[in-house]
């Protein structure tokens, strides 16, 4: 019987990475998906089975909830991985969203969504044989340094960390909880090389860690049998540099 790993956000670089990873070492994949991506039909290929999931539409997501709870008896780990990275607009900026709209989704699919999936899919996750399972929440450095231009995502991932420390209590020892901290993984094609030069030179190890970095942690949380409650920081040090 293969484990089976829940991974929000699959449609592409980390959740994507992340599933193929994961096929390729013989896990079961389940992946929620926002956006069409061409590359869904080559996880589809593969055996994943994904599901067209919108966070921000709760219904869509109570029919998550019944589609896999009637699917899957047991999981072998939940990925958090989904997310958005909103900027605060700032005043006079042409606004896609107010203030209230950015924090509120910010909440909601870096805390809300991970609280409502954890507690629905408890029991599968304690199903898990030999056990224990795992969650691992993707957060993010700034959540314990704060941001500037992302205040209300930076929060957002902070309360995820905190949601980390709840769930390890409440599920232990059948399920670890942990968090993965990443700062700089991989720039996005409309990054100007100006952002670029000063986003790599917080960091005492100036480089993009690339999506390994996080693929690699998460194999370390899924074969450890003692680490729970944690936030692996994956930063290049730009805790000490900036
Ligand atoms: N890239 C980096 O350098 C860093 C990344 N991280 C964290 O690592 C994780 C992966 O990063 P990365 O791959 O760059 O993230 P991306 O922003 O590139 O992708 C996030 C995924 O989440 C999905 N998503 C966003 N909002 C929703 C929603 N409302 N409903 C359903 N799905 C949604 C997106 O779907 P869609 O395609 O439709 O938008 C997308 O597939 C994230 O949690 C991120 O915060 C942390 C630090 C650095
Ligand atoms: N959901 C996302 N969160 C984050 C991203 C991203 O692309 N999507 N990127 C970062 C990086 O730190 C950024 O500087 C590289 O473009 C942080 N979080």
């Amino acid at each position: 019987m293969k484990e089976v790993v829940l991974i929000t956000g699959i449609g592409k670089r980390l959740g994507y990475a992340l599933a193929c990873d994961l096929l390729n070492k013989g896990f079961g994949v389940i992946g929620t998906y926002r956006s069409v991506y061409p590359a869904l039909d080559k996880l589809r290929d593969r055996g994943a089975d994904l599901y067209h999931v919108d966070f921000y539409q709760q219904e869509n997501v109570n029919q998550f909830i019944s589609q896999i709870t009637l699917a899957y008896p047991s999981l072998r780990a939940i990925i958090h991985n989904a997310s958005d990275w909103l900027p605060d607009a700032s005043k006079g900026d042409n606004k896609e969203h107010s203030h209230a709209e950015i924090m509120h989704k910010m909440m909601n699919i870096h805390v809300a969504i991970p609280y409502q999936l954890n507690l629905a899919f408890q029991q599968q996750l304690e199903h898990c044989e030999p056990g224990p399972a795992d969650i691992v929440h993707i957060s993010d450095y700034v959540a314990e340094k704060g941001s500037k231009k992302h205040i209300a995502y930076a929060a957002s991932k902070s309360a995820m960390n905190n949601l980390t420390l709840s769930f390890a209590s409440l599920l232990a020892p059948k399920v670890k909880v942990n968090s993965l901290s990443p700062a700089l993984l991989k720039f996005n094609e409309w990054d100007d090389e100006a952002y670029k030069k000063k986003a790599l030179a917080k960091a005492l190890l100036p480089i993009e860690a690339g999506f390994e970095e996080v693929i690699d942690a998460i194999h370390l949380i899924l074969k450890s049998n003692y680490m729970t409650g944690r936030n692996l920081q994956l930063d290049g040090g730009r805790h000490i540099r900036s």
